[in-house]
């Protein structure tokens, strides 16, 4: 099978580092990566995903990936939600405990919402992925984000306790993936 060409447009190298990963698992396909400075807009996980994706294609001219992570508290309404980077950096690993302090739920899911564009003007495609969880005090490494305050359900580990093949067969990140996966696959080769 002839291997095909893809470019993922993040600012993030854990991201890159899994989504390789769990692409190298599948179907042939080399994903190199661009670090472009675009506007994250408000609105639904689906309507930032697709503009992001938008202008991702429009600055690099070709077919690309974005990402967008999401992690949505139940007590909240499914807040944090697309902006959870701007309440990761301000709070803490902490900050996002105490704010569920009082509440009784401190369930929580991760989504992830992969887009893929054609290129300049084709409308982005959405493949989403959720992984549903508890927000716990940190367990674990704190290299990537909140991966130590998210316990999966079903496990006794947070995600930053999990070896790289254990989240990356139940991560949100890897449920988006695999539906990508198989669109890719429908793709020419070079798409
Ligand atoms: O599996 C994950 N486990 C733990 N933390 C995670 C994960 N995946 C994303 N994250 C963090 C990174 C960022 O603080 C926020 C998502 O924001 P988000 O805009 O999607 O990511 P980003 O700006 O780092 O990279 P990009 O250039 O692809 O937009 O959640
Ligand atoms: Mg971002």
């Amino acid at each position: 099978m002839t291997t095909k060409h893809l470019t993922f447009v993040t600012g993030n190298p854990n991201k890159l580092l899994e989504t390789k990963y769990i692409l190298s698992q599948g179907i042939p396909i080399e994903i190199d990566s661009a670090d472009l400075d675009i506007p994250e807009l408000q609105g639904t996980t689906q309507e930032i995903a697709k503009a992001k994706c938008r202008r991702a294609a429009e600055l690099l001219g070709r077919a690309c990936i974005t990402e967008d992570t999401a992690l949505c508290y139940k007590a909240l309404n499914g807040l944090p939600g697309p902006y959870i980077k701007h309440f990761m950096k301000n709070l803490g690993h902490e900050g996002l405990n105490n704010m569920l302090v009082g509440f009784q739920t401190k369930a929580a899911y991760a989504l992830c919402t992969f887009a893929y564009s054609a290129g300049p003007g084709a409308e982005p495609v959405l493949f989403e992925g959720r992984t549903d969880g508890t927000i716990v005090p940190a367990r674990g490494s704190g290299t990537f984000g909140w991966d130590a305050i998210f316990q999966p359900d079903g496990f006794n580990m947070t995600y930053a306790e999990m070896s790289k093949e254990e989240k990356n067969v139940i991560s949100h990140r890897y449920r988006a993936l695999d539906k990508l996966k198989a669109y890719l696959a429908t793709l020419p080769i070079d798409a």
